[in-house]
């Protein structure tokens, strides 16, 4: 399937979840999450959950870190639409965020992290076996990614797709997709 009808049925999808399902599914996220080895990572960047289109709850992750593995530092992005690039900033808790034009919470100032990031975890409607995503089709994660070297860990509602067909040369192919069912590694 293309990117553009497997982001149309996502969504519909994404649209029929309630908010308990999508808390049910973001847990069963974490939990396998849960299960990775992080003993060697100082740094993880996490998006923050636009709720409204019933995105996995990231804050049950930023949650779990802070108890689990409180030297990790987490790094939030903001988004400029303008460019489709991302700027990154230093997580320091929900007081200093605001929600943008597109719902989307972001930090209002802090501080600009420009060093080494271990982990990105990415949002995505949807992903195919090969580890190639779908997104809302501005390519600010492909912007993002190609320009540091992480491990890239995607985070979807749903099972993964065959194959995407329209795969095209700025495309990041993930590490690792986590849904609520398992880990799927690449
Ligand atoms: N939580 C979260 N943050 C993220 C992303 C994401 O997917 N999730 N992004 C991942 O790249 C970037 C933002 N990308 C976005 C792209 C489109 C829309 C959006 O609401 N689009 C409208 C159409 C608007 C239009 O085309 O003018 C829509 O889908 O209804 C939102 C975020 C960066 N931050
Ligand atoms: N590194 C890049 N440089 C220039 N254009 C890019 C780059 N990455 C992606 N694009 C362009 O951005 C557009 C959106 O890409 P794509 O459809 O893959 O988005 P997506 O991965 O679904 O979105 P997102 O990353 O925002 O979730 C495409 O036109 C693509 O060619």
């Amino acid at each position: 399937m293309t990117k553009a009808e497997l982001r149309k049925t996502a969504n519909a999808r994404r649209k029929t979840l309630s908010q308990e399902e999508v808390a049910v599914y973001s847990q069963e996220m974490l939990h396998h999450f849960s299960s990775l080895d992080l003993s060697d990572v100082n740094t993880i960047h996490i998006f923050l959950p636009i709720a409204e289109k019933k995105e996995p709850d990231t804050f049950l992750f930023i949650d779990w870190l802070y108890l689990h593995h409180p030297h990790i530092k987490i790094i939030v992005p903001r988004a400029d639409f303008d460019s489709a690039l991302m700027t990154n900033y230093v997580y320091r808790g929900k007081d200093g965020l605001v929600k943008n034009l597109y719902n989307i919470l972001e930090p209002g100032q802090g501080e600009l992290h420009n060093g080494g990031i271990d982990i990105v975890i990415i949002p995505m409607l949807a992903f195919d076996k090969k580890g190639y995503r779908v997104g809302y089709g501005k390519g600010f994660y492909d912007r993002f990614l190609q320009k540091i070297n992480t491990r890239k860990i995607g985070l979807c509602m749903f099972e993964p797709v065959e194959i995407i067909t329209d795969v095209n040369e700025h495309d990041v192919r993930l590490d690792l997709c986590i849904t609520p069912d398992r880990i799927y590694t690449f």
